[in-house]
């Protein structure tokens, strides 16, 4: 993994010298700005931590939400039409869905955000270790204690969602109900200073890949396929099981 790093900062620096291209032009620019700004406090190593950390946090996350809304599409292919619906007549025969185009998809989000209330990809958010005792709802809760907040638990909890095991977007249009977990019934992303600093472009990279399969493609079972499972594997990110095996048609 260094090396991989490695070689992305060569290509930069070498471009530099090359003069093709600017400093700030991308995120590897801006962190090879920073180390020449700070330069005691900031190493190449830090830049390289710094990569890792964005790649790691941000792909797998990403990925996972747009397995987990395309499995609850295509067990729910009423919905599944109406976001096509509104996708291609938002988008017309322009050939892709591009990122100016997403502020016309209310549905497309609402779905998004109903596969992450039922299928949330980090389910128990990152730990935290209390910093001093405290007492939470009558816990007390020692100085030192490994915390979870069980975002899977508050996103199917019966005291704040209707028919929580059901599949519906419709229950987020018109609901003022944001990402960045302001209300504690719903925290995809956590919440308050830890929450994920990658919010916008996860939820950005999500909408553009689910808008582009559903505009671009019709999506059937595999012949025999009966239904599809919503096995899941254990660890801080939360994948389907088993592959998620569809045939794209043409429309
Ligand atoms: C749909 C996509 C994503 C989801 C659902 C998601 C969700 C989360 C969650 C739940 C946390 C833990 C927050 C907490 O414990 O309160 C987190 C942390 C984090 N996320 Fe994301 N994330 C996504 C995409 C991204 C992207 C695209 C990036 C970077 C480009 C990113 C970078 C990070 C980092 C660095 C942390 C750790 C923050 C810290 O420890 O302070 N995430 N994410």
């Amino acid at each position: 993994m260094d090396e991989f790093y490695q070689e992305v900062i060569d290509e930069h620096l070498n471009q530099y010298q090359s003069n093709s291209i600017n400093m700030q032009d991308d995120m590897v620019d801006i962190l090879l700005k920073l180390k020449q700004d700070y330069s005691n406090n900031i190493t190449f190593d830090h830049v390289k931590g710094v990569l890792m950390n964005i790649l790691l946090a941000g792909t797998g996350t990403s990925a996972s939400t747009v397995v987990w809304a395309m499995t609850m599409l295509i067990k729910n292919p009423e919905f599944l039409k109406k976001v096509q619906q509104e996708v291609r007549d938002a988008v017309g025969k322009k050939g892709k869905v591009e990122e100016d185009d997403l502020y016309k998809l209310d549905y497309l989000k609402a779905v998004i955000k109903e596969a992450l209330r039922l299928y949330p990809v980090v389910p128990l958010l990152l730990p935290r270790e209390s910093r001093d005792q405290c007492i939470l709802e009558g816990y007390k809760i020692p100085k030192k204690t490994l915390v979870y907040v069980n975002a899977w638990a508050v996103g199917r909890d019966p005291k704040c969602w209707n028919r929580p095991e059901e599949f519906d977007p419709e229950r987020f249009m018109g609901s003022n109900l944001e990402y960045k977990g302001a209300d504690f019934e719903w925290i995809p992303f956590g919440s308050g200073r830890r929450g994920c600093p990658g919010l916008l472009m996860g939820a950005t990279a999500v909408e553009l890949a689910l808008s582009n399969l559903v505009y671009s493609f019709d999506w059937e079972l595999p012949k025999g396929t009966l239904d599809i499972d919503t096995l899941k594997t254990k660890g801080t990110v939360m994948h389907k099981k088993n592959e998620l095996l569809l045939v794209a048609k043409v429309p």
